[in-house]
């Protein structure tokens, strides 16, 4: 048996909130296991679960929530929207209820908004916040305060906000809304949701027409969730194929009951842990089946992996089913660059995928891994190292090179990472000698329950 995985203690400091030196950290290690059984749930879709709270706090009326991700970073959006003026409350059956204010009617927050560890969060709010004529002052993790906010400050600096930071475009800081905002033209420099919704959440709470050119396709949440709430947004293709998108501001939404569908990027951990360890066969209900989010299932049947959907239906707008996988000999292929944006927070679970399939694994066009939570491709490579697997890193790629005895019995730095923290120990369950993580608590910020689920399927941690 394992120990409760708790969250490492915490302190103020200067405003930011720091995580403990490694004393404190919740160390988890995982070992070899004779396969994963069952029927299961993942928690709720984290892009869909902010933004069904952002959304209802925007729209006029009560949103109803079912099946929302109750991880940290999703709470700390929940209070953001309170602390806007929105009233979020849960009832005892787990539906969450968003009484919200009409597009560019939120209230200025009275406190400092925490977004913890979560970049989603931190960056769609502040879109909202850009475009509201009062101050917001935004604090995270150190792992949030290390990660870039440039590309988020510089749309809104062209709609006439004000940034006050002391530490370059990085938190913590502070926005002083333009008043009045002023709606842009925006082109997104790189392959990222994030900007395109910050940009989209600005427009809408401001009065005239934003326009946002997103020349590589990534996720659509916020497009879909927009619709879904009532709002018209333009979307054409120009000349060059880029996609432009045009909102209107201060356009009215209508509260909404959401149903948000399991997440598959937390599925992503048990389906590549089943396909590692003989024996194995699982059924993952209700997945997110969205295309903008399906390049790892796409990559892992390119590897020969025993991968169906099952009863395959609508649900809210988005394609949701069932995944049954079972184990199965990988074999190592080339993971386009082009496929990065549809699969880009799986890179570091494939990687471990990758790790015990025969031959060689290429992933190209990886340089947004670079400013996640950690340097995830610096973290894999670490990872990898300190378990025996041989790989080539470079400056924006990966090579994996499986096939062999996976070692194990390293001790992986997580680096107030989610997702290196499950990755490794999902690279344990099939190793020779346990794979150690540092920090199994820092998984409670986007999938509570983990270490437990995928006991209860077999997996074996200490
Ligand atoms: O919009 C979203 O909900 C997200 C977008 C992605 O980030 P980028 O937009 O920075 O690629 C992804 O990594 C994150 O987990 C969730
Ligand atoms: C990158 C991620 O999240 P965020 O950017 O919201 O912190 C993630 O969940 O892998």
């Amino acid at each position: 048996m394992r120990n409760s995985a708790k969250r490492p203690s915490m302190e103020i400091k200067q405003g930011v909130r720091m995580a403990h030196d490694s004393t404190n950290l919740s160390p988890l290690a995982a070992r070899k296991c004779s396969g994963l059984r069952g029927h299961l749930r993942v928690p709720g879709d984290k892009s869909i679960s902010h933004r069904a709270l952002i959304f209802g706090a925007l729209a006029r009326g009560e949103t109803q929530i079912h099946g929302l991700l109750e991880s940290e970073d999703v709470l700390n959006t929940a209070k953001a929207m309170a602390a806007f003026g929105a009233t979020v409350r849960k009832d005892d059956e787990d539906v969450w209820y968003v009484e919200g204010l009409g597009t560019g009617s939120l209230v200025e927050p009275t406190g400092v908004l925490d977004f913890g560890n979560s970049g989603t969060g931190a960056r769609l709010v502040m879109g909202i916040a850009g475009a509201h004529a009062f101050a917001t002052t935004f604090m995270g993790d150190a792992s949030l305060s290390s990660r870039p906010m440039g590309r988020v400050l510089n749309p809104l600096r062209e709609m006439g906000v004000e940034v006050l930071s002391r530490s370059g475009d990085r938190l913590p800081l502070t926005l002083k809304g333009a008043d009045p905002a002023q709606p842009i033209t925006y082109r997104v420099p790189m392959a990222s949701a994030q900007v395109k919704s910050c940009v989209l959440l600005a427009g809408l709470n401001m009065a005239g027409t934003t326009r946002v050119i997103e020349p590589v396709k990534t996720r659509d949440h916020t497009e879909k969730m927009l619709r879904g709430f009532g709002a018209t947004l333009g979307e054409e293709m120009n000349d060059a194929g880029e996609t432009v998108l045009t909102i209107e501001g201060l356009q009215e939404l209508t509260a909404q009951d959401v149903t948000v569908p399991g997440d598959p990027s937390s599925a992503a951990f048990p389906i590549v842990a089943a396909l590692i360890t003989p024996g194995s066969e699982l059924v993952i209900e209700d997945i997110l089946l969205n295309e903008t989010r399906t390049g790892l299932i796409t990559t892992l049947l390119e590897m020969g992996a025993d991968i169906t959907i099952e009863n395959e239906r609508n649900s809210g707008g988005e394609r949701i089913g069932d995944i049954r996988v079972r184990s199965s000999a990988l074999k190592g292929v080339t993971v386009p660059a082009a496929r990065a944006p549809s699969m880009i927070d799986e890179y570091p679970v494939l990687s471990v995928a990758a790790a015990y399939a025969e031959g060689e694994t290429r992933m190209e066009g990886l340089e947004e891994l670079r400013v996640k939570e950690s340097d995830r491709l610096a973290a894999v490579a670490a990872g990898l190292e300190a378990n025996g697997v041989p790989f080539e890193e470079g400056k924006d790629y990966l090579v994996v090179r499986g096939g062999g005895t996976i070692a194990g019995g390293g001790r992986v730095i997580t680096h107030l990472d989610h997702r290196i923290a499950m990755s490794f120990l999902v690279l344990g369950l099939g190793a020779e000698k346990p794979v150690t993580v540092d920090d199994a608590a820092i998984i409670n910020t986007s999938f509570p329950g983990f270490a437990d689920l995928m006991e209860a399927l077999g997996a074996e941690f200490e």
